[in-house]
């Protein structure tokens, strides 16, 4: 039996993230929660006669800190019994700002969210999907060493949007449309310069001319902007993201069930996983996305395709480190020094 729950199911990524849920068959038992609409969301999912048993959770009206009564029963009921919570809370962009710009209010939504799921679900792994990626991952791990239940092997910040952008952008060079048989690791984090595909380790082997390499970087590092700029205002990117969110759940579930060879870039904690600390001294981080072998228990080991990089990516991965480094520090320090 696998309970899946989504937190911030009623909105742009929330919804159509809810549906493939749904409809998956790896799913048993789906909750939703959010602050508003969720009753609605969960009401009309749960006309699909998928197996997945649905219930929706709201929190009280005016409440946006989870403090009240029937929002921390709502929550409770929604992550009691979960296996895999989903993150997807929290506002997006609008064209002008950065992903940082989003921190002073999605920190304390993740946080909240993070000390709920310490409590109600605290063996459950756990899927920040909401930016800043870079920040809100170290504030989840903070609020759960500081309840005494962080298992890093089961936290993970989604960066799989950045890989089905690779595999996607990659296409206009390699003419090859099936994308299931591409393999693009992305290395980093989830912002810009610190967003790294390393297309010389792409399996099969792609040759991408010099002339066209630092474009389709670009592209990849700055994907999220295109679908921004195009929104217009009404937000970012949702349906690309309910389908990466979704890819990346779906690996972790499989892997909880017992399938071998499963491997995903995702950014953890280095220090706490099989693997990393090596990849930790190389890089001065404690967090980064590395392409992880997973297992029934989270993460297995970490992958240090770091050395295999070629030189204009190891400039690119020097790049990423030093925007890494502020964007940890903020999100450690706004649980410990709070
Ligand atoms: N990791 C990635 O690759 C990636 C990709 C796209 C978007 N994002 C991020 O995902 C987040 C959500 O994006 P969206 O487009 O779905 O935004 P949205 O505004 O459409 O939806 C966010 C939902 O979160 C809910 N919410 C707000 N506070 C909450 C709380 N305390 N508890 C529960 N729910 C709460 C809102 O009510 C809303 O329904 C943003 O931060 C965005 O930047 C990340
Ligand atoms: O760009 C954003 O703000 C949303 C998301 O992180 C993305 O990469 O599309």
């Amino acid at each position: 039996m696998v309970k899946a729950v989504v937190l911030g199911a009623s909105g742009g990524i929330g919804q159509p993230l809810s549906l493939l849920c749904k409809i998956s068959t790896l799913i048993d038992e789906l909750s939703l929660f959010d602050v508003v609409n969720t009753p609605g969301v969960a009401a009309d999912l749960s006309h699909i006669s998928s197996k997945a048993k649905i219930d929706g959770y709201v929190a009280e009206k005016g409440d946006f800190k989870g403090e009240k009564e029937g929002t921390e029963q709502a929550k409770k009921a929604a992550l009691t019994g979960a296996d895999v919570v989903i993150i997807p809370a929290g506002v997006p962009r609008k064209p002008g700002m950065t992903r940082d710009d989003l921190f002073n209010i999605n920190a304390g939504i993740v946080r909240d969210l993070v000390v709920a799921c310490s409590k109600y679900c605290p063996n459950a792994s756990i899927l920040v999907i909401s930016n800043p990626v870079n920040s809100t991952v170290p504030i989840a791990a903070e609020v759960l060493k500081k309840a005494g239940v962080f298992n890093p092997k089961k936290l993970f910040g989604v960066t799989t949007l950045d890989v089905v952008r690779a595999e996607t952008f990659v296409q206009d060079i390699s003419g090859e449309r099936n994308t299931d048989k591409v393999v693009i690791p992305v290395v980093g984090g989830h912002s810009g310069a610190t967003i790294v595909p390393l297309f010389s380790q792409a399996k099969p082997s792609i040759n991408i001319p010099a002339d066209k390499l630092d474009a389709l970087v670009n592209r990849v590092q700055f994907g999220g902007d295109e679908v921004v700029k195009a929104k217009d205002g009404a937000g970012s990117a949702t349906l690309s993201m309910a389908y990466a969110g979704f890819r990346f759940a779906e690996s972790i579930i499989k892997a909880m069930k017992g399938e071998k060879g499963i491997v995903e870039p995702t950014f953890v904690y280095l220090p706490g996983v099989a693997g990393g600390e090596e990849i930790a001294k190389a890089t001065g981080v404690d967090f980064f996305s590395v392409p992880v072998e997973l297992g029934p228990e989270g993460v297995e080991k970490a992958i240090n395709i770091l050395p295999s990089a070629n030189d204009y990516e190891k400039k690119l991965i020097d790049e990423a480190i030093k925007g890494l480094k502020t964007n940890i520090t903020s999100g450690v320090e706004f649980v410990t020094k709070a």
